[in-house]
């Protein structure tokens, strides 16, 4: 059955309209291959793009995007009008194709002309058959197709789903849908039009929303972080003249919360090529922080510090909404390795403190071996206790502080608001 459909949607060949590759289609094929072969992110695939138009640019992110998020469902769809599974870099037009006509609403015919378009551009003229004709089945057939299937599943790897335990489900639905737009505002600046006041402080947007198109932002006055990642911040509550270290800074959202309260500031970064986004950030609001380009493992502060944030490097699984290439970059074999990573800068951060000096812990992971278990490592082995967040220092989303004490969010929370990212978050005192 599979079979026979192919050879007659092959016949297809003839009806191809010849319209172009269009610059945006192209500019999504090179982004996803970054991300699907070379294991590259999104974002340096974006950085890798020849000059273009922005809006053109933005269009192909989305598509790349809404492949990757969507690619487990997408696959299952094309699979039964594949004979065999093509090269690559077919594929990856195929995913482009349908992401279009099945998520996008893109028409019909303007989703398989310009895919065909691309094949021939891209030297695949011999595949361009096989495009239109599948594509064409997949315009027929697949939003039937898509009733049929559990789309949350598919999209999401085994590893993840399991680690995600009983909100597996719910994390996994978010990650289907875009997320919004989020910034923090400089302390006394108006909530922007077209914005909505979160109950934690932030300020949301809808998803597609042009930054630039913010005029608090064009005027150095606030800068885009998702509502969970300005939590451990605002948790660690930074003082006027206090002391206090930002140990792993770029891009600074972070460094920016804690300047902008009145704190000294000491921002370290290990990767020098992330540090002119750090410096451009802060300089950009006018924001001061003393830089430190190094290994924040082994800095030592000019003193002891009042309160240190430690926003540590980590798999990022829980920013796969805005970052949908996450799954094809990280593997459970990584925990291990960035479990030790954590390990060693919580070692040295508590050292830097003073006797009841805080020290806020936080992971953008949903991944339990990077939030709970890195915090019972430290008590068991560092002079340092839980310092339990109150439900009141995050008014709004009371219920995602743990009977312990942590807070976790995850993209499954906060449904109605549009979710927010998953952050895992502690505070410990020196002893
Ligand atoms: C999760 S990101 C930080 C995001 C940042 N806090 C913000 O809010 O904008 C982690 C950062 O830590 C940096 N990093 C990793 N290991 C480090 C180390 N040993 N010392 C200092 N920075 C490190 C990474 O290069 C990355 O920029």
């Amino acid at each position: 059955m599979i079979r026979t459909r192919y050879r007659q949607a092959v016949k297809h060949d003839d009806n191809i309209s010849p319209l172009a590759s269009d610059p945006t289609r192209s500019a999504a094929l090179s982004l996803l291959s970054a991300v699907l072969d070379r294991h590259r992110s999104l974002e340096d695939g974006l950085d890798s793009l020849p000059p273009m138009d922005a809006r053109d640019k933005a269009a192909a992110h989305r598509l790349a995007a809404t492949a990757l998020r969507r690619r487990g469902t997408i696959d299952t769809v094309l699979d039964p009008y594949l004979k065999r599974v093509p090269p690559d870099l077919v594929m990856h037009v195929l995913r482009l194709g349908a992401a279009g006509l099945l998520f996008l609403d893109t028409p019909a015919h303007a989703a398989v002309a310009t895919a065909v378009g691309l094949a021939r551009a891209r030297k695949l003229e011999k595949f361009a058959g096989l495009v239109n004709a599948v594509l064409r089945r997949v315009s027929e057939n697949g939003q039937a197709a898509l009733e049929e299937l559990d789309g949350p599943r598919l999209d999401t790897p085994p590893w993840l789903w399991t680690g995600w335990g009983k909100d597996a489900r719910d994390i996994a639905v978010a990650h289907q849908t875009e997320a919004p737009l989020d910034i923090t505002l400089m302390p006394g600046e108006p909530v922007p039009e077209g914005g909505d006041l979160l109950p934690t402080g932030s300020v949301r947007f809808p998803a597609g929303t042009r930054v630039a198109d913010i005029p608090a932002f064009v005027a150095g006055r606030a800068w885009v972080q998702d509502a969970a990642a300005a939590l451990p911040a605002r948790i660690l509550n930074a003082q006027p003249g206090e002391y206090v270290a930002d140990l792993c800074a770029a891009p600074g959202g972070k460094t920016a919360q804690m300047a902008a309260a009145g704190a000294r500031v000491t921002a370290i970064e290990l990767m020098s090529a992330r540090v002119p986004r750090l410096t451009g950030n802060l300089e950009r609001l006018g924001l001061t922080a003393e830089i430190i380009t190094g290994d924040a493992a082994t800095w030592k502060p000019d003193g002891k510090l009042d309160a240190i944030l430690l926003d540590a490097p980590c798999s990022a699984t829980g920013t796969i909404r805005r970052h949908p290439d996450v799954p094809y970059l990280k593997q459970q074999g990584d925990m291990m390795s960035l479990a030790a990573t954590q390990d060693r800068l919580l070692t040295a951060a508590i050292g830097m403190l003073q006797p009841g000096g805080r020290l806020i812990y936080a992971v953008c992971s949903l991944q339990p071996q990077e939030g709970p278990d890195r915090i019972a490592a430290a008590l068991s082995w560092l002079p340092v206790k839980i310092d339990p967040i109150r439900r009141s220092e995050i008014p709004g989303l009371e219920f995602a502080v743990t009977r312990d004490g942590f807070v976790r969010t995850h993209p499954g929370l906060w449904g109605d608001l549009g979710g927010l990212d998953g952050f895992f978050i502690a505070r410990l005192r020196r002893l």
